[in-house]
This record gives structure tokens, C-alpha cells and sequence, in this order.
């Protein structure tokens, strides 16, 4: 090869990367210095070229450096033209937890609650968790802070234009759409039901477990527990995915395409492209996805085809006979399909991420399984509980599942961008197209919002005092864009809690192996490992599956 011809490649590249006023001072500089290679041997080409490019990405690097530092927010030390590029990587694998110790080097500087980081190549995010910014972005100013095109180019392909990837119109009319099923009053019994006869084969196996003395992964049946819920109240399906320990192959390639579409979210958009295109994981996600698609098509087509769907209670039955109110037509396959897996990934990770990380502080805390065993006893002497009693009156277990998502919030961290120029009321100065970040992780960790105990398990706090509101706790965001499943996730959750303590006594096998995977939501990554032991005939009032006897 040339030199020349392999020197203007490399600026190709290199204009494909960038661009501005700047970008072309910079390429003309590349140019010039391709111009005196001609009279090089090939490999001093190389050699100047190679040094070029080098000097090139060094120029880059500081112009971006020189774009992106404010001086008008606090942040960390940074490397230089690197930004905080290297503690990222170095962090990746627990992100949340370099956030909260940068969150604490701030507040004792006296920096108080929003700080900004940088990196080359990635959108800068102002990074806040004081409770008056997050609902400024979340309500006050809802219309100026929007997902915007990284999230969406990112997401695309799992998410398509589905509730959580739109904005603007696109989003307004799926909200609309997803708040009218969620009012539907007699879904409630349905969901009742289906959440109660999928506790009963969870505590089914977990009884398996005790006798046989096999130790089991809570997090994977919990997830089988939701997926199964899900599947028949979503989509009118019966999968019976808790029946059995084999991986469910659309499950699989749909987890296995999160994970890697997740990775996304810490590097930019070439970083992301350039590695998936040499590890083969952007043709993975493809595939997987083909897989994923499929599965949701024929959900779809075989719904269709059992025609009867005006009496049918289960969202996709509600979803195929309504209108578009848009176009008045009913909303074509490809809109279908992509609720279907945008309700799938709310309906499923969240609330088992959500059940395992509480089961895991539970057991930890046995003066809350003691006042909570009390509840149920209390609340439900006879029999299966109706709708009123788990909604109403286990107040003490709906208390457990908040304090579990204030200590890991099943989305950890969220981040929108700003569409103009903004004054937080904090202060801070946001700027058209600054990526603004919340993190519910690190604000549920905080004493300046939650006190000296904050780190402690403590339900009481939720029955002590007033409630904290959703920008203090933004769990399930705040604001327009509210998480529509919340009291679902209360009824499943807190009757599969009462149900689980009820009957067993849950010991962790290896507690320190209990760690977070750093993703979109909040998986553990080595799952939950327990021992576990069926309560003996005088704990309970009687013997049974039944919800509480
Ligand atoms: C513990 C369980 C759950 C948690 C912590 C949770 C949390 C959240 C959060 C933080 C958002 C905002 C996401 C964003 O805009 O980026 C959200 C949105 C949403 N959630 Fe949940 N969620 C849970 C369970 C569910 C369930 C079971 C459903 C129903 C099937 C559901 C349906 C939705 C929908 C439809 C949205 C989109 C709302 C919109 O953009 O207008 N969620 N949820």
C-alpha cells in the first residue's frame, strides 16, 4: 500500500469522527502533513502518518477538553484532555458506587448536591441529587428535557419506537394508550389472581428446595416468578417458566441483547460501534432480536386468531381492539410489537430485581420479618387476601418493598437531555443539549436526604413519617412521565413477599458474592444464592400454599 493512499484513509476516518470549524482546521493540518509524505519511503509514510494522526487526536482531545469544561459547575479532577475517561473505565464495574463516593467528595467540599463529568466523545452530564432539580426536569419543566437521539439510537433496536424510547407526540399518544389500560377496573381481580396462583408455584419449589436441602438462585426463580405473571396478564400466555430450570430461548437472546446493549450506555457512540464490530456482539444483537421479534409477532398473530378479544382481560387483547387516536386505525404489527417487548422489559426486570433485593435485605433483618410475619397474621387470620388487603392493610410490607427500592431502585441511574437553556433551581446553568443525570442509587444513600441511618434497612421510616414524594425518591420517576405499573408492582410485590415469609425462613448463602451489575436496571450479577427452610407447623397458623391461612 502507498503511503499516500494509506494516509488518506486515515483521514477519512478521522473526518467521519468529526466535524465544525475546528474539525476542518485540524483536517487541513492532517492534509498538509499527508502533502510532504509523498517524498517519504513507505515506512517513514507510515511512521509521519502514524504521527499525525497521534498529534490529530491530541488536538481533538484538548478541543474537546476546551468545549466541555465549565467553570460554572463542580467536578472531580479530571486527566487532563482525557476528562474523567479513566475512573470510568477503571469503575465499570461498579459505577454506582464511584458515583456515590464522588457524590460525598462534593458535599464534604462543601460543593453541595450537583457536580458535572466529562469524558472525549460522550455528551457531558450535570449530575444532580438535590430533590429540587429532579422535579424541575421531571414536571416543572417537563417539555424542556427529553430522551433525545442518544438514548433512542441506542435502544432502537431492542425498543423501536415504544413508550420508553419516544418523545414529544409519539410518546404523549402511547402514554394515553398504556394510561387507559392501566384504569381498567376488573383487570385488578385478574391480576389478583394471576399474581396469586404464580406465588403458589414459586412457594411450591422453594418448599422443593427446603426439603431436598438444594440451595436455589432466588434472583433467577423471581425472575421466572415475574415472567410468568407477566406473559398471562400482559399477553394472555402461559409459559410456565417456573416450572422448569431450562433457560426459555426468547428470554435468553432478549437478556443477552440487554447486556450488551447496556454496555452502550458508558462509552460513545463510535466507541460502542468500533468494539461491537470487532467482537461480532452488534451482529449478536441482531440476531437475538430476531428472535425476540419473532416471539412478539406470533404472540400477536395467535391472539389475533383466537379472535374473542372484547372479553379477554389481558393488555395485547385490549391493545389489538383499540384505535390508534391519531390515525383512528387500529395500531399496524410493528407499533404492536414494540409495546409488547417495552412492557415486557417494565413488567418483568424491574419488579424481580425489586423482590430480590428486598428478599435479600429482609434477611438480613430479622426484627423486620418478625413485625411483618405479625402483619400477616393479623391482617389475614383466613385465607386467601382480596385485593383491599394487600392494597390497604399489610401497610408494614408495602413498607419493606419501598425501604428495598430506596436502598436499590431497580433503575438506577436516568438521564435526559436539555432541548434549551435552563437555570435549575439550585442554581446550576444548564445549556442547550447537556445530558442531565439523576441517580435514585446514590440519593437513597444520602443523610443529607434520608438522615444518619440512611444506609440501614429500616421500614419503619416509611410508617413514621410523611412520604418522602417522588423527586426525593424517584423510583418510578415523577411527574408526566410516572411509572404506570407502580401500584401493579405494589400488589405483586408485596403479596409474593408475604407469601414467601410467611412459609420460609430465608438464609443467604454468600452475602458478600451479592453484588450489583452495572446496567440499565439493577440485576445482581452473581444472582441470589439461599438456603432455604420451611417454617415449622406452629410458626404458621396452618399448612398450605395458600396466600395466608
Ligand atoms: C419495581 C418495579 C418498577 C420500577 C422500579 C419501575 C420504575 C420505572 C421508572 C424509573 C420509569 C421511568 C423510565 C424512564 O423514563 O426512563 C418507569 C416507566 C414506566 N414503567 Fe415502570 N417500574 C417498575 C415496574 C413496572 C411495571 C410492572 C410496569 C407495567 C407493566 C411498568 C410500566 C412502566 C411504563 C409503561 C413506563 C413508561 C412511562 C412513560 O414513559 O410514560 N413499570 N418505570
Amino acid at each position: 500500500m502507498s503511503g499516500t493512499a494509506f494516509d488518506v484513509q486515515g483521514a477519512g476516518a478521522l473526518g467521519t469522527l468529526l466535524s465544525g470549524n475546528s474539525t476542518s482546521r485540524i483536517l487541513n493540518g492532517v492534509h498538509a502533513a499527508i502533502a510532504t509524505t509523498k517524498t517519504l519511503t513507505p515506512l517513514q509514510a507510515v511512521g509521519a502518518t502514524f504521527g499525525t494522526l497521534v498529534a490529530a487526536l491530541i488536538a481533538v482531545l484538548f478541543y474537546e477538553r476546551k468545549r466541555k469544561i465549565r467553570h460554572d459547575i463542580p467536578t472531580i479532577p479530571t486527566w487532563g484532555p482525557l476528562g474523567s475517561a479513566p475512573e470510568m473505565l477503571a469503575h465499570r464495574w461498579d459505577r454506582l458506587d464511584w458515583s456515590l463516593w464522588k457524590q460525598r467528595w462534593h458535599l464534604d467540599r462543601g460543593d453541595g448536591m450537583t457536580a458535572y463529568v466529562w469524558a472525549p466523545f460522550q455528551p457531558t452530564l450535570i449530575v444532580t441529587c438535590d430533590p429540587r432539580n429532579v422535579e424541575h426536569v421531571l414536571k416543572t419543566r417537563f417539555d424542556n428535557y427529553i430522551k433525545g437521539p442518544v438514548f433512542d439510537k441506542i435502544q432502537r433496536v431492542m425498543l423501536g419506537h415504544g413508550i420508553f424510547n419516544a418523545d414529544g407526540e409519539q410518546w404523549r399518544v402511547q402514554r394515553k394508550t398504556a394510561a387507559n389500560m392501566f384504569t381498567i377496573n376488573n383487570f385488578r381481580d385478574f391480576m389478583m389472581h394471576v399474581f396469586l396462583d404464580r406465588s403458589q408455584i414459586l412457594t411450591s419449589r422453594l418448599r422443593d428446595a427446603a426439603r431436598s436441602g438444594t440451595i436455589v438462585d432466588l434472583h433467577d426463580l423471581l425472575y421466572r416468578f415475574t415472567l410468568d405473571s407477566f406473559m398471562e396478564i400482559g399477553y394472555g400466555a402461559r409459559i410456565d417458566a417456573l416450572k422448569s430450570d431450562e433457560p426459555i430461548p426468547f428470554a435468553a437472546a432478549f437478556d443477552r441483547a440487554q447486556t450488551i446493549i447496556n454496555r452502550r450506555y458508558s462509552m460513545g457512540k463510535i466507541q460502542w460501534k468500533v468494539i461491537e464490530w470487532f467482537t461480532g456482539e452488534g451482529k449478536e444483537v441482531v440476531e437475538c432480536m430476531k428472535v425476540a421479534d419473532k416471539f412478539a409477532y406470533d404472540l400477536i398473530a395467535k391472539r389475533r386468531a383466537e379472535g374473542g378479544l372484547e372479553s379477554k382481560n389481558d393488555l395485547l387483547s385490549r391493545l389489538l381492539v383499540m384505535k390508534n387516536p391519531e390515525t383512528g386505525k387500529p395500531y399496524p404489527d410493528v407499533e404492536l410489537r414494540d409495546m409488547v417487548l417495552n412492557f415486557l422489559i417494565a413488567g418483568r426486570d424491574t419488579t424481580a430485581q425489586s423482590l430480590s433485593w428486598t428478599f435479600f435485605e429482609l434477611a438480613k433483618s430479622p426484627e423486620a420479618v418478625a413485625k411483618f410475619r405479625a402483619e400477616i397474621s393479623a391482617v389475614c387470620p383466613d385465607g386467601e387476601p382480596d385485593y383491599q388487603t394487600v392494597t390497604k392493610q399489610l401497610k408494614y410490607g408495602a413498607a419493606i418493598l419501598s425501604e428495598g427500592l430506596r436502598l436499590h431502585p431497580s433503575v438506577p441511574a436516568e438521564i435526559k437531555f436539555a432541548v434549551e437553556d435552563d437555570v435549575w433551581p439550585d442554581g446550576t446553568r444548564i445549556r442547550k443539549g447537556d445530558g442531565t443525570a439523576w441517580m435514585p442509587w446514590v440519593m437513597g444513600r444520602l443523610p443529607e436526604l434520608w438522615g444518619d441511618d440512611a444506609l440501614e434497612f429500616k421500614p419503619e421510616r416509611w410508617i413514621d413519617s410523611k412520604h418522602p414524594g417522588p423527586f426525593k425518591w424517584p423510583v418510578f420517576n415523577g411527574g408526566p412521565r410516572t411509572c404506570l405499573g407502580q401500584p401493579m408492582v405494589y400488589i405483586q410485590a408485596v403479596a409474593c413477599l408475604a407469601e414467601v415469609t410467611r412459609q420460609f425462613d430465608l438464609e443467604l448463602v454468600a452475602p458478600e458474592e451479592v453484588v450489583y451489575r452495572p446496567a440499565l436496571t439493577l440485576q445482581m450479577k452473581n444472582g441470589l444464592r439461599v438456603r432455604v427452610h420451611e417454617r415449622g407447623a406452629g410458626d404458621r397458623t396452618s399448612e398450605g400454599i395458600a396466600f395466608c391461612a
